[in-house]
């Protein structure tokens, strides 16, 4: 036997006028718009229909508001405004009418959360009856013939619940209306006062483009808080959307990033709405009316669906088609914006090809050259090495600028993808990690008479670094005023990777990492003492194997300090004996 659900009817009314929303503000939202959807019905049958919202607030705090709307009969008021999930503004088959801004037939449950009775006074254009209805938070109500109206229309009243009187305050209504009724079509006066222009700006008629565009950025300024950079008209057709995106000047604070200020038919929805720019536009604060955007049922976010997806495209698009405009007739604007919005276009060119090319030619990278773009570098260097660390960077940008190879310092945030990326867009660029290996074997060796004269002093070198699992080796390399260099080559630092990773990970990934054995590690990490450098001359012929082991020490805790490598307790205690210990030898 089939049974129906019982619905707890106060519960209900609790949940959908308490529960659904953020803030109660939006009882004004939901207001006005049964007002204007009252209003586009009646003026669907007759086309020259009064429309016009009027809010006031009476003596006794009560507030009313009077729309010259289609009005309902008393069959109606049953049948849509006394049952929930009930619309009028759906058709047959239960789809949302086109013209109509409400579609679920709960918006006016929301003045619950103010009002602790909602009386509605309407006269239906098609009868001219007039009934009152009175609606409870228990979720009773009652239904009255009359008083007679003089016009076809609807008068809502709220009676403000104890505790929520401020809500009605007449301010605050003027304010919420000035709000969420901005752009709405239709006049709307509070206490006899229009407060809305009715129009977005973006939509309206200027003398010419100087003019739209002058405007256009002094309402960005007030959305934004800051002057724009610049302003870009935006268009999805079959999102049903209109509207532009203001370039910041400045970087977005991280709870405004990727937020938009949306109007669904005109009615003011939120400012905070995500989703509708790709990530990488986070430059920009986008402002649009949608008519065909689902929204979620408190009409504070869309449903993440298909259209919404292929809009975010459309715009991403136009952002980016905006982008390439620019670099092509004001490149100095461009470089400006790209500066602000560095990190924005850089993560847009890991996947954007036309990005990538104005990452190329307009972006400045560290290098061991200086700063430069990498359209620049690459003139000078057909291949283009880059560090994965900001430390090796630094610990390599000399000594590779001595050997005449370039160096680009790939540390920074998505930098060693975009040069990557770059070698692979285009067959002339070679792009390739730095391999200390490669930088150890171009630095020249000693002659035979130097290397016999310092095997003394490499093998007591050899004995003082073998605990650190490392191995002396003398070469000659500018630039001179380098003592030495501490390198670990490829394969060691993968080996340490990955037993790093090994060791961080736990359950399954543990297991799986252990499948790849830390390879024997065939090239130990090297000390690499520069003949160039006067201090290491001397050292290599001392013939003190004391004082040459406290010099080795003092110069493997200064490499691993430099190039910024964790000191391990046995390194820290080699940094201290060596220090104290040539201390005590220079004081004697
Ligand atoms: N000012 C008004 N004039 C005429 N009819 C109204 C008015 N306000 C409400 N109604 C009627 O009451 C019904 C229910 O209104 P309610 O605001 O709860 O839901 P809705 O507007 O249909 O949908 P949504 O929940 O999306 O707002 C409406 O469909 C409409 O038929």
């Amino acid at each position: 036997m089939q049974h129906s659900f019982q619905v707890n009817l106060g519960g209900m009314v609790d949940l959908l006028s308490h529960h659904l929303y953020n803030s109660p503000r939006v009882y004004l939202r939901e207001l006005l718009q049964n007002a204007v959807d009252a209003i586009t019905a009646r003026r669907a049958v007759e086309p020259g229909a009064p429309g016009a919202v009027q809010i006031d607030v009476d003596d006794e705090g009560l507030l009313h508001c009077r729309d010259t709307g289609l009005g309902l009969t008393e069959e109606q008021v049953h049948e849509f405004l006394a049952t929930i999930g009930q619309s009028s503004k759906r058709d047959d088959l239960g789809f949302a009418r086109h013209d109509f801004i409400g579609q679920f037939g709960i918006g006016l449950l929301s003045c619950f959360m103010v009002a602790d009775a909602i009386t509605v006074h309407t006269r239906s254009a098609d009868t001219g009856d007039s009934v009152t209805w009175q609606g409870f938070a228990d979720g009773s109500y009652t239904l009255t013939p009359g008083p007679e109206r003089d016009e076809p229309g609807t008068t809502v009243t709220l009676r403000p619940r104890p505790g929520s009187n401020h809500w009605l305050d007449p301010a605050t209504v003027a304010e919420l209306a000035r709000e969420f009724g901005e752009f709405l079509p239709v006049e709307i006066h509070c206490g006899g006062e229009q407060v809305n222009a009715g129009e977005p700006p973006w939509e309206a008629e200027y003398a010419n483009g100087e003019e739209r565009r002058q405007a256009l950025l002094a309402y960005g300024r007030a959305v934004l808080g800051e002057a724009p950079l610049d302003v870009v008209d935006l268009a999805a057709p079959e999102a049903g959307l209109t509207g532009v995106a203001f370039v910041r000047g400045s970087t977005a604070r991280p709870t405004e990033a990727g937020r938009h200020r949306v109007y669904l038919k005109r009615m003011f929805i939120g400012d905070d709405i995500e989703g509708l720019l790709p990530e990488w536009g986070f430059f920009a604060r986008c402002v649009v009316d949608t008519r065909e955007l689902r929204p979620t049922a408190s009409r504070e976010r869309f449903f993440e669906d298909d259209l919404l997806a292929a809009t975010r495209e459309v715009l991403g698009g136009q952002i980016r088609q905006w982008l390439m405009r620019l670099a092509a007739i004001d490149p100095e604007r461009l470089a400006a914006l790209l500066a602000v919005h560095r990190s924005g276009v850089m993560a847009l060119a890991l996947h954007d090809d036309d990005a990538l090319r104005l990452v190329d030619r307009y972006i400045e990278f560290e290098t061991n050259q200086g700063l430069m773009t990498l359209e620049e570098f690459r003139r000078r260097h057909p291949v283009v090495r880059y560090t994965s660390s900001v430390d090796e960077f630094r610990q390599l940008a000399k000594v590779t600028a001595a050997q005449g190879i370039g160096l680009i310092n790939g540390g920074y945030v998505h930098a060693a993808e975009i040069v990557l990326r770059l070698g692979r867009l285009d067959p002339d660029t070679t792009v390739a990690r730095l391999d200390t290996d490669d930088l150890v074997m171009s630095f020249e060796p000693v002659d035979d008479a130097v290397a016999a004269a310092s095997r003394g002093f490499l093998d007591t070198a050899r004995a003082v670094l073998e605990p650190h699992g490392c191995e002396p080796v003398l070469r000659e390399f500018e630039p001179a005023s380098l003592s030495v260099l501490y390198m670990e080559g490829e394969a060691h630092r993968q080996a340490k990777d990955l037993s790093a990773a090994t060791e961080q990970a736990e359950g399954a990934w543990a297991a799986a990492l252990s499948m790849f054995d830390a390879p024997a590690v065939a090239q130990l990490p090297q000390l690499v003492f520069n003949h160039r450098n006067p201090l290491v001359k001397r050292m290599v012929t001392v013939d003190d194997p004391s004082l040459a082991g406290l010099a080795v020490e003092a110069l493997y805790s200064h490499a691993l300090l430099t190039g910024g490598h964790p000191l391990s307790s046995a390194a820290t205690a080699t940094l201290n004996r060596s220090f104290l210990g040539l201390l005590e030898r220079s004081i004697r």
